[in-house]
């Protein structure tokens, strides 16, 4: 299978001495050319740095990268015409108009004008922005200037598409339509997208493979649905009506017969169980003989929060506060 990106053996540390961060220790996978793969890890788990390196915005200490077949490190400026890339922060000037805004991109990238007039319109009426087109794009709701950075970042026909966090701030109804979009640039171009997030359930939708990084490491590789299929089973969760009993809560369910691991996310412990039906009246009189009340019970099949978990031995939820309260704290 032809591949769009492949990446070995990336490290890379920010700073140095008793300051060093080591944002990534070996990270390696391979893109198939035309498809979605999702890089998939909670706040600080190394998605940015990764995404850096194979735009070639950062270098890294040590491994390599391929992208479009070309290498990141010695071929940097034939990278950056085979690849379009939406950073988390936009990047249209808010004072010039979506026309304008496209237009400046089409010349950074030396279209002729002909092409940059016949690209943008078919870019503008592709994300349904062409009615908007005239009005400057600080007048534009978040889910449209959202549409127009991706579109930018299309206007020079990439092979590969890098999007990180395409949808971190928007309401659900724009994430959904940004959904639709994403899974439109590959069906209609042939582009290839690699999308870091830290949605489960983004990564879920739209990711035909994805691997899941934490702490800069690759846990685990394949498509959601392999991924979720290697965990047997099926998982309990149980919302406690009092978080403060979350040790007696998990010792009383670990002790049931026919439970495996389990997790704890606040008030909510996740319990993987063989069969979810036949352990859940065990698994409620344990609780309810340790004098545990519950707020809320369901069982349900794995989802990727729980090959996060069998992975990293930690909830994605709670990995992805701890990161973030890392980052505030870094920051
Ligand atoms: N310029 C920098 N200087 C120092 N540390 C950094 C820098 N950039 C990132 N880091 C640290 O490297 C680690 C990985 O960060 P990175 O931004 O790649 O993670 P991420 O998975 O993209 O997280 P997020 O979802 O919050 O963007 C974190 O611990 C972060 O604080």
């Amino acid at each position: 299978m032809q591949h769009a990106i492949e990446a070995e053996g990336l490290v890379k540390t920010y700073g140095k001495g008793a300051k060093a961060v080591r944002a990534l220790s070996g990270v390696g996978f391979a893109v198939p050319s035309g498809t979605v793969f999702g890089l998939l890890g909670p706040n600080g788990a190394g998605k940015s740095t990764t995404t850096k390196i194979l735009t070639t915005l950062s270098t890294p200490d040590s491994g390599s990268a391929v992208v479009a077949g070309l290498d990141v490190a010695t071929q940097p400026g034939r990278v950056r015409h085979a690849i379009g890339y939406v950073p988390q922060k936009p990047c249209f000037d808010p004072t010039a108009t979506g026309r304008e805004n496209l237009t400046l991109q089409g010349h950074i990238y030396g279209l002729s004008r002909s092409d940059i007039r016949t690209r943008g319109d078919q870019l503008l009426e592709r994300f349904g922005l062409a009615d908007a087109a005239h009005r400057v794009t600080k007048t534009w709701s978040g889910g449209m200037q959202r549409k127009l950075d991706v579109a930018l970042a299309l206007m020079h026909r990439p092979r590969v598409l890098f999007l990180d966090e395409p949808t971190t701030g928007l309401d659900p109804e724009a994430r959904a339509d940004m959904w639709a979009e994403i899974s439109g640039v590959t069906q209609a171009d042939g582009v290839t997208v690699l999308l870091t997030t830290h949605y489960l359930e983004e990564a879920d939708h739209l990711a035909d493979r994805l691997v899941i990084i934490d702490r800069g490491q690759v846990v685990a590789e394949g498509t959601p649905e392999e991924l979720k299929g290697g965990l047997d089973g099926d998982t309990v969760q149980v919302e406690l009506a009092d978080p403060g009993q979350q040790l007696a809560a998990r010792t009383a369910i670990a002790a049931v017969r026919g439970v495996g691991e389990v997790g704890v996310d606040g008030a909510r412990l996740h319990a993987s169980v063989g069969n979810g039906a036949a352990t859940l009246p065990g698994l409620l009189a344990a609780l309810e003989g340790a004098g545990v009340p519950l707020a809320s019970v369901t069982v349900a099949r794995p989802s990727l929060d729980d090959v996060y978990l069998r992975h990293a031995g930690r909830s994605f939820h709670s990995a992805d506060r701890a990161g973030l309260a890392a980052t505030e704290v870094a920051a």
